[in-house]
C-alpha cells in the first residue's frame, strides 16, 4: 500500500513546492519591481497601459500554470507590492519627517475619504491640517501642501525650477494641461498675443451679452431666479462666442437640447472632479472613458464639429479661435490641440467667472455692505453719465477704483479656483524658506488658505473692498492674493475675465436692486449658505435665489 501511494504523495508535494516557489517568486518580483520601478517612476498617467500589462501577465500565468495558481500568484504579487509600498511610504520615504496624518502618508485615498466626509469641503480640511501641523503638511505619499506665503515665489514664480504635477496628465493636452515647459512657453505666447491684440474687439461683444443678461433680468423682474444659473448661462454664452464664434443661446433662452445636455453633464461632473483630482491615475481612467464613451462624449463631438465649422467661416469676427487657428499647424496634432483648447476656453473661462459673479452679488446684497454699494453706485453714476466718446466714460476695459476693489475683494474671499495648482520639485530637491523639500515631491499652495491668512490680510475673513483703495494697511502681503494664480502658468484670461466682471457688476449695480431669498416662503439662511460652499476644483456656491427690482 505504502509503495503504491508514494509516487502520488511525491507528485502532490512536488506540485505544492513548485506552487510555493511560484508564490514566493511572485512576492519577490513585486518587491524588486517596487524598488526599481514604482518607487522611481511616476506611473499616475499610465493606469490604462499598466492595467493592460498586468492583465497580459495574468493571461500568460493562466496559460503556463492554470487558473488557480495564476490567481494565487497574482494575489501574492499584489499583496506584496501593496505591503512594500505602505512600509516604504511610512518608514523610508524621503518625506517621512514631514508632519501630517498617518493615513495620508500611506494613500491618497485618505484625501478622497476626507472630501466625502467633509461633504466636498477640502479647503476646510486643508485649513484644519494647517492649524494642526503647520505650514508644510504631508497630505499624500509624495504630496506636501504648503501654507507659507514665502513659498509663493519659489514654487510658482517665473524663476521657479518646478514643473507641473501629474494631475495635469489626467486631461487632454492644452496650454493649461501640458507639463512640457518649453511647449507651454511657446503656446502661452500665442494665447497671450490673442488676448493682448484683441481685447478691444472682445469688449463690445461682452457688453452686447451683458445687454442680453440685463434684458433677461428685466423679463424676470420681481420674480425669484437662481443667480448661479443666470451667471453660468452668461459666462458659457460669452466663452462660446470667443471659442466657436457663436453663443450657446442660454441667456436668451434659445439653447438647443444638445447645449442643455452638455451643460448638465458638465455641471454634474464637477463632483467627480472634486473627488478624483486627489488620485490622478484614477482621474485619468475616468476622463479617458468619459470622453470616449461616457457623458462627455457629446461635449467632445459637439466641440469638434463647432471648431470644424468655425474653421470654414470666411472673414470671421476676431475671437480667440481666430488667433489660435492662425497660429496652429493644420495637421492631426494641431487639430487635436485646437479641439481641446476650444473646450479649455469654455471650461477655464465659464465656471470661474460665473462663480465669481455669484459670490459678488450675494456679498453685495448683505445689509452691512450698503455703504460699499452706495460708494460703488456713486462711482458708476459718474462714469455712466459721460458721453460714450468721453475717455472717462464707462468701459469694461478700464479699471475703476471702487469697482475693481469690490471685484478683487470678492475674488480674495472666494477665489473661484479652489484647486491648489500642483508643482513637482526638481530631482535635486529645493529649499523653500530654509526648508529642504526632496526631489520629485508634489507641492501645492492653496489660494483660498493664503487669501484668508492673517499674515497676508488684516481681518482676512471680512469683505472690506477699501483694503484695495483707501485702507491699504489692511493688506499686509499682497502676494497672498492670487485668484488668477501667479507666474508663468497664471490665468491667460484674467484681463478678459475682469472685463466680464466689470461689465456685469457695473450694469446690474447701476440699475437694479436685488435680495437673496430662502426656499419657498423661508428666510434665507445666510450662515448655511456661506458655510455650504463646496470645493470641486472650482468653488461651488450653493444655489442663491434672488429677486431683482428695477431701481427708481
Ligand atoms: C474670474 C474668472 C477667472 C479666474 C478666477 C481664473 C483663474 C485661473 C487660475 C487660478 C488658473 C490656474 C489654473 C491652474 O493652475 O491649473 C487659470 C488658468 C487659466 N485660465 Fe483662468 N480664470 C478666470 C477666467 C478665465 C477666462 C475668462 C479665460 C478665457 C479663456 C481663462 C483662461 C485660462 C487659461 C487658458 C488658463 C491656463 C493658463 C496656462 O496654464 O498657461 N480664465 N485661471
Amino acid at each position: 500500500m505504502g509503495n503504491l501511494t508514494q509516487p502520488v504523495v511525491l507528485a502532490v508535494t512536488g506540485e505544492q513546492s513548485s506552487a510555493g516557489k511560484l508564490l514566493v517568486s511572485a512576492s519577490v518580483s513585486a518587491f524588486i519591481l517596487h524598488q526599481v520601478f514604482f518607487k522611481r517612476v511616476e506611473v499616475d498617467f499610465r493606469p490604462v497601459s499598466l492595467g493592460a500589462g498586468l492583465g497580459a501577465a495574468f493571461i500568460i500565468l493562466v496559460y503556463c500554470f492554470g487558473f488557480l495558481l495564476a490567481l494565487a500568484s497574482s494575489v501574492s504579487f499584489l499583496l506584496s507590492l501593496w505591503v512594500n509600498m505602505l512600509v516604504y511610504r511610512l518608514a523610508f520615504h524621503p518625506l517621512k519627517h514631514f508632519p501630517g496624518p498617518v493615513p495620508a502618508k500611506l494613500s491618497k485615498f485618505w484625501a478622497v475619504k476626507k472630501v466625502l466626509d467633509s461633504n466636498y469641503q477640502w479647503y476646510k480640511v486643508a485649513l484644519s491640517l494647517k492649524a494642526k501641523y503647520g505650514d508644510y503638511v504631508r497630505t499624500g505619499p509624495r504630496e506636501i501642501l504648503i501654507f507659507d506665503p514665502e513659498a509663493i515665489a519659489p514654487v510658482l514664480g517665473y524663476s521657479s525650477k518646478t514643473l507641473k504635477g501629474p494631475f495635469y496628465d489626467s486631461m487632454e493636452d492644452s496650454v493649461n494641461t501640458t507639463r512640457d515647459k518649453e511647449f507651454h512657453r511657446k503656446r502661452r505666447k500665442i494665447w497671450d498675443n490673442a488676448m493682448k491684440t484683441s481685447l478691444a474687439d472682445y469688449a463690445p461683444r461682452i457688453e452686447d451679452f451683458t445687454d442680453k443678461l440685463i434684458a433677461r433680468i428685466g423679463r424676470h423682474a420681481d420674480q425669484a431666479i437662481v443667480l448661479n444659473d443666470l451667471m453660468i448661462h452668461y459666462s458659457y454664452d460669452v466663452m462660446s462666442l470667443l471659442a466657436y464664434g457663436k453663443s450657446m443661446g442660454f441667456v436668451e433662452g434659445k439653447s438647443t437640447d444638445v447645449a442643455d445636455s452638455i451643460l448638465k453633464n458638465i455641471m454634474d461632473g464637477v463632483y467627480a472632479i472634486g473627488l478624483l483630482l486627489h488620485v490622478p491615475w484614477l482621474f485619468t481612467i475616468v476622463t479617458t472613458f468619459a470622453f470616449a464613451i461616457g457623458p462627455l462624449k457629446q461635449w467632445n463631438d459637439w466641440s469638434r464639429h463647432e471648431v470644424d465649422e468655425r474653421r470654414e467661416v470666411k472673414n470671421p469676427k476676431p475671437d480667440l479661435m481666430t488667433h489660435l487657428i492662425a497660429s496652429t499647424p493644420d495637421d492631426h496634432a494641431g487639430r487635436e490641440l485646437l479641439f481641446s483648447e476650444s473646450r479649455l476656453i469654455i471650461s477655464a473661462g465659464s465656471d470661474t467667472t460665473a462663480t465669481a459673479l455669484t459670490f459678488l452679488f450675494v456679498l453685495l446684497s448683505l445689509q452691512e455692505q450698503s455703504t460699499t454699494l452706495a460708494n460703488l453706485r456713486a462711482e458708476l453714476d459718474t462714469v455712466f453719465s459721460k458721453p460714450s466718446d468721453d475717455k472717462e466714460a464707462f468701459s469694461c476695459m478700464r479699471p475703476l477704483p471702487m469697482l475693481d476693489a469690490v471685484i478683487n475683494e470678492g475674488l480674495r474671499l472666494y477665489p473661484s479656483v479652489y484647486f491648489p495648482s500642483q508643482r513637482v520639485t526638481p530631482a535635486a530637491g529645493m529649499t523653500i524658506n530654509g526648508r529642504y523639500i526632496p526631489g520629485d515631491t508634489i507641492i501645492s499652495i492653496p489660494a483660498y488658505a493664503l487669501s484668508h491668512d492673517p499674515r497676508c490680510f488684516e481681518q482676512p475673513d471680512e469683505f472690506i473692498p477699501e483694503r484695495w483703495t483707501t485702507r491699504p494697511e489692511l493688506t499686509i502681503n499682497k502676494t497672498g492674493f492670487m485668484p488668477f494664480m501667479t507666474g508663468p502658468y497664471d490665468c491667460a484670461g484674467k484681463k478678459l475675465a475682469m472685463m466680464e466682471l466689470r461689465s456685469v457688476v457695473a450694469r446690474i449695480v447701476k440699475d437694479w436692486d436685488w435680495r437673496v431669498i430662502g426656499e419657498e416662503g423661508k428666510k434665507w439662511d445666510r450662515e448655511a449658505w456661506f458655510g455650504g460652499v463646496k470645493d470641486h476644483f472650482i468653488a461651488g456656491a450653493p444655489k442663491a435665489r434672488v429677486v431683482f427690482e428695477k431701481r427708481v
